[in-house]
């Protein structure tokens, strides 16, 4: 409740995608009056509808109860929610800029067009966007100067840490949340706004605002660099005949270390870890800081290595010559759990073959449509396999449990060569041997 007029809090989440959406679901589940503000139109008619935009668990009834209920809506016309809402959260998208490192902040900066001059009454804006450090102050001084509330409307930022595939429980039960503000005023706000995850206990950090942005930086940094880590050790693996899957659970042991995110793999990709890296370095080097790139740069060159590190075995399986070879990739998504192919190592590898002049088929269980949109033409097919029919070499490239549970034999009768690489390292290595197939695995003895 509003402690000024007793109703529901007033919520108005801007960009309603993978930040946006869950973001609109949560704050209602929240019990508050929520409007989402998007400007695609076939987004728009989809939560309308109550449905998720993009493949999420458990997002879709979260939504539909919502709308249904009346608590939540959608809508492109900024008018419904100028002066409307008590919290205003940007949850606009922040690609790599064309051509650059840099964050694109052309979204963000198309909402303070829109927004600011609806804003006649004092209010709280709320960056949940991943932006460089200093954004939120450039963003203020646009309110400032185009809102005709002028220095009413008050700036925070929030950092969103929900990971696709996790999103509506990561959302409704953060790890922690990090409230970057200028005044008590708007920490009591947000911790109105967050009051069911306070009462469960997910911890705050109450930090300024160029803080709240480093964390966010900060974090997304800190992942990559975990994986490639373990990438690394997965080429020291191979390199002496260890096992890197054993070698991550025994690190992992260790509470200082951890299990998480020592996954060895095709490297991360997916639309946040890859650019934020980027962006970070990017922002690190116009102020100054020359260690965070020396450190980082050697991350994302790691990460590349792990893309082109799966086309040459492949290139050495297939015994050295891609011509008339069929290559079937199984997964798309750039992760278990999504549909999203943003920067996906699994569609990055079969167009890196492609272009090599191998026959390249791809299936995925959710991102078939994504994946055909932005790599139109490679080959696509409807089942794992129809995908693996006259295959020379089959690639296991996003960890869908539905390609663990394949069956080797069944499989080994509808492909030309039986060379499995599992980029992932998850399938059973001992059933596919059992079944025939030469099993390799980069980090695998
Ligand atoms: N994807 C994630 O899991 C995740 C998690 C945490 C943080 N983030 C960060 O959150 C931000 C959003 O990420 P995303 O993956 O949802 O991005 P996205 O690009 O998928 O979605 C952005 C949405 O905003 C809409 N939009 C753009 N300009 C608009 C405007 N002026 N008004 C209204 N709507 C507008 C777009 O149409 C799109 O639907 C990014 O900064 C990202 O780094 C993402
Ligand atoms: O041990 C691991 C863990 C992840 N990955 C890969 O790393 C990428 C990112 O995975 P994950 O972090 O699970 O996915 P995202 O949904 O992109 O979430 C990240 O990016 C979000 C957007 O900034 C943040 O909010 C999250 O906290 C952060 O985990 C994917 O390609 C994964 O396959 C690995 O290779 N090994």
């Amino acid at each position: 409740m509003s402690e000024a007029t007793s109703r529901p809090l007033r919520i108005a989440v801007i960009g309603t995608n993978y930040l946006g959406a869950n973001t609109a679901a949560g704050m209602a589940e929240f019990g508050f009056d929520v409007i989402g503000v998007e400007i695609d139109e076939h987004r728009l008619k989809l939560l309308n509808d109550g449905k998720a935009p993009l493949y999420e668990p458990g997002l879709d009834p979260l939504l539909k109860k919502h709308v249904d209920s009346g608590r939540l809506r959608f809508t492109k016309d900024y008018r419904e929610i100028g002066d409307w809402a008590d919290v205003y959260f940007i949850c606009v998208g922040t690609p790599q800029l064309e051509g650059s490192e840099a964050a694109d902040l052309a979204q963000v900066n198309s909402v303070v067009d829109m927004l600011a001059p609806l804003l006649t009454k004092p209010t709280l804006v709320v960056g949940r966007s991943t932006v460089p450090v200093g954004t939120s102050k450039k963003v203020e001084s646009r309110f400032h100067a185009e809102a005709p509330a002028g220095t009413g409307v008050e700036i925070a930022w929030q950092p969103e840490f929900l990971r696709e595939a996790h999103g509506v429980d990561d959302t409704l039960h953060p790890d922690r949340l990090v409230f970057g503000v200028q005044s008590g005023a708007a920490e009591a706000r947000l911790r109105e706004v967050f009051a069911t995850p306070i009462s469960e206990g997910s911890p705050v950090v109450v930090c300024n605002l160029p803080t709240a942005e480093l964390v966010k930086g900060g974090a997304n940094a800190f992942l990559a660099t975990k994986i490639s880590f373990i990438n690394a050790l997965a080429e020291m693996a191979d390199a002496s005949g260890a096992d890197v899957t054993q070698l991550a659970d025994a690190l992992g042991y260790d509470k200082r270390i951890g299990r998480g995110a020592l996954n060895a793999g095709p490297g991360y990709g997916g639309g946040c870890l890859p650019k934020d890296l980027r962006a970070f370095m990017h922002r690190a080097g116009e102020l100054g800081v020359e260690e965070v790139i020396t450190l980082l740069r050697e991350v994302d060159d790691i990460n590349q290595r792990r893309r082109a590190g799966i086309v040459d075995l492949t290139h050495e399986m297939l015994g050295g010559d891609w011509v008339g070879k069929n290559v079937t990739v199984l997964g798309a998504a750039f992760k278990a759990g999504t549909d999203d192919v943003r920067d996906s190592p699994a569609l990055d590898v079969a167009g890196r073959i492609q272009l090599h002049g191998a026959n390249v088929t791809v299936y995925d269980p959710e991102a078939m449509e994504n994946a055909r949109r932005v790599r139109p033409t490679l080959r696509y097919a409807p089942t794992a396999l129809e995908a693996s029919r006259d295959a020379h070499a089959v690639l296991h490239l996003t960890e869908w449990p539905e390609f663990r549970e394949l069956d080797p034999a069944t499989l080994r009768g509808f492909v030309n060569n039986p060379v499995v690489i599992d980029a992932r390292l998850n399938l059973n290595a001992d059933a596919w041997r059992a079944a025939g197939w030469i099993y390799r695995a980069p980090g695998k003895p």
